[in-house]
């Protein structure tokens, strides 16, 4: 049974006094039901990880947090960058590995993002790996091949132990901050493929194992019908979840109405 994963991505917005208050207010609403429910984790920038850590720790908070990108190697001069070990040593559980903004902007390609996923895997980190196409594909009706062909790039000299525990993250790049989110089918379409091709790469337990959520302009209206689909285990959510309340129904989307 795959628990569902709620998990915010702070992309670059609030600094370390205003993480701590954001997680302060999403611990003061979610209560153990919440909890027993869903995973709820928090992907702050770097700079706020030690407080979110040192905030979490001290109040036992059953809140999970991680980062958003990490070095592909492990330590050196690699001037900038932040590694896997380091991150672990900060307690995260999980790391955002090929998210669109990283392929775009700073021209991530799919060997780039596999030596990610391996070094977050060296470090018991767990990958986030995000996969989704641009409108221009979407249009020409090839989003299931080239979502799956980053599915298999990211996961090349992964084994199938390994394939097991990590997450993948469907975010369709045009439906990300534009407010424009895939239909419930359309989301359903893609992770349900991506499920096959994990049984494919490695084998039935592996892709019964492994979450795939669903990114890309999710509120506490869209949730519901996202959620009901058969192969999404949970959202990775942006924009709103920097509103604590926003977030919080978004955790209880059980409760929404689809
Ligand atoms: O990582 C999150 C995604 O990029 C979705 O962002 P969004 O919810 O602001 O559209």
């Amino acid at each position: 049974m795959r628990k569902p994963l709620i998990a915010g991505n702070w992309k670059m917005n609030l600094n370390h006094l205003e993480a701590i208050a954001l997680v302060q207010k999403m611990a003061f609403a979610l209560n153990d039901k919440d909890f027993d429910k869903v995973e709820v984790a928090v992907l702050p920038p770097f700079t706020d990880l030690r407080s979110v850590q040192t905030l979490i720790d001290g109040d036992k908070l059953r809140i999970l947090y991680g980062a958003q990108d990490l070095s592909a190697h492990d330590a050196g001069a690699y001037t900038g960058e932040v590694s896997g070990a380091m991150l672990a040593k900060l307690g995260c559980t999980f790391v955002l590995a090929g998210h669109s903004e990283r392929r775009q902007y700073h021209r991530e390609d799919d060997d780039l993002v596999n030596a990610k996923v391996q070094a977050a895997l060296r470090h018991s980190l767990t990958p986030i790996l995000c996969v989704g196409e641009g409108l221009e594909v979407r249009q020409a009706g090839g989003q299931i091949a080239h979502t799956l062909g980053q599915l298999e790039g990211a996961l090349r000299k992964v084994s199938a132990d390994q394939a097991k525990s990590i997450v993948v993250a469907y975010e369709p790049v045009w439906a990300i901050g534009t407010g424009e989110v895939a239909t419930p089918e359309d989301a359903q379409e893609v992770c349900g493929a991506l499920r096959v091709r994990l049984a494919e790469l490695y084998d039935a337990e592996v892709a019964s194992s492994v979450r795939i959520l669903y990114g890309g302009s999710v509120k506490s209206g869209n949730i519901a019908g996202i959620m009901a689909q058969a192969d999404v285990d949970g959202a990775l959510v942006g924009g709103a979840s920097i509103d604590a309340a926003e977030l919080v129904r978004i955790c209880r989307f059980s409760e929404m109405p689809g």
